[in-house]
């Protein structure tokens, strides 16, 4: 029959996001876990976004990725909509960046891998993210990736204009320019992400506004002495200005840096369970 949120037990309250709560829940047969994202319809009308939350439903509904939040139903009462999305008990990606200031090699190649394998698919699927950055990352019960957000994907290709409420230290020269945008944005980002994650601050960081949409522009940025080679010339390939010179996410993965880095955390995760049975 239908599903309603009494075929649920709702857990603690794990976090506010902009246009609701997110609460651990699991299912009263079964015991199954989830996280359930609940919406005031009336802030969802307010802040004019609820086709955005039409679109982030129609997309996200339809993704099934290891690297990817499922949302797996939703339903809605007279005052709110409740999404069922998979529930990552890693917790928020930019929480862990904080905590840690920066990631191993290891851990940012591994990342690297897994955003680049999950984005392949969305592009696949025509579906462009638009939004990669720490915030909208969750990290699952192996330590891994998951892209936990679809607020701002559309499909593609697409000259939307979307009014920044967030950072806008992922925008690509393209979007910054006002240009229409293809799923390369999501090329740029993830080059911004994997600074992000070796460094602990984003490239294009300025005091003002001003001083960062001029360094988006011209692609102008340094790295600090520990980011090694490998590394630069990832990135280097990523933060293009020409969209259509950016690297793809195939060659993301079979980046030798990232496959490096990919074996180093298997070695890693093999030894530790060898360990753990001795
Ligand atoms: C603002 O802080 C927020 C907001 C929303 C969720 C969390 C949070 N989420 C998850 N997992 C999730 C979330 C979703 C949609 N699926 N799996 C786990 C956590 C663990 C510790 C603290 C916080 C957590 C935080």
């Amino acid at each position: 029959g239908k599903l309603s949120i009494n075929d649920f037990e709702i857990g603690r309250p794990l976090g506010k996001g902009k246009f609701g709560s997110v609460y651990l829940a699991r299912t009263k047969t079964g015991h199954f876990h989830c996280a359930i994202k609940v919406l005031f319809k009336s802030q969802l009308i307010s802040g004019g976004v609820e086709h955005q939350l039409e679109r982030e439903i129609e997309i996200q509904s339809h993704l099934q990725h290891p690297n990817i939040i499922r949302l797996y139903n939703y339903f809605w009462d007279a005052k709110k909509i409740y999404l069922i999305l998979e529930y990552a008990p890693g917790g928020e990606m930019y929480k862990q960046l904080t905590t840690q200031k920066r990631f191993t090699e290891a851990m940012a190649g591994k990342y690297m891998y897994e955003i680049a394998d999950a984005l392949s698919y969305c592009h696949r699927k025509n579906v462009i993210h638009r939004d990669i950055k720490p915030e909208n990352l969750l990290i699952g019960a192996q330590g891994e990736l998951k892209i936990g957000d679809f607020g701002w994907s559309v499909h593609a290709p697409s000259n939307k204009r979307q009014t920044m409420c967030g950072t806008m230290d992922y925008l690509p020269p393209e979007m910054v320019n006002g240009n229409s945008h293809s799923d390369a944005v999501d090329l740029w980002a993830i080059g911004v992400l994997c600074y992000e994650f070796l460094v602990g601050k984003p490239p294009f960081e300025h005091e003002n506004q001003a001083d960062t949409y001029s360094a988006i522009k011209a692609g102008r940025f340094t790295y600090p002495d520990f980011v090694k080679k490998g590394a630069r010339d990832l990135i280097g390939k990523l933060l293009v200005v020409d969209p259509r010179r950016r690297c793809s996410l195939q060659e993301v993965k079979d980046h030798y840096w990232v496959t490096s880095m990919l074996d180093s955390c298997r070695r890693a995760a093999e030894k530790q369970k060898a360990e753990r049975a001795a």
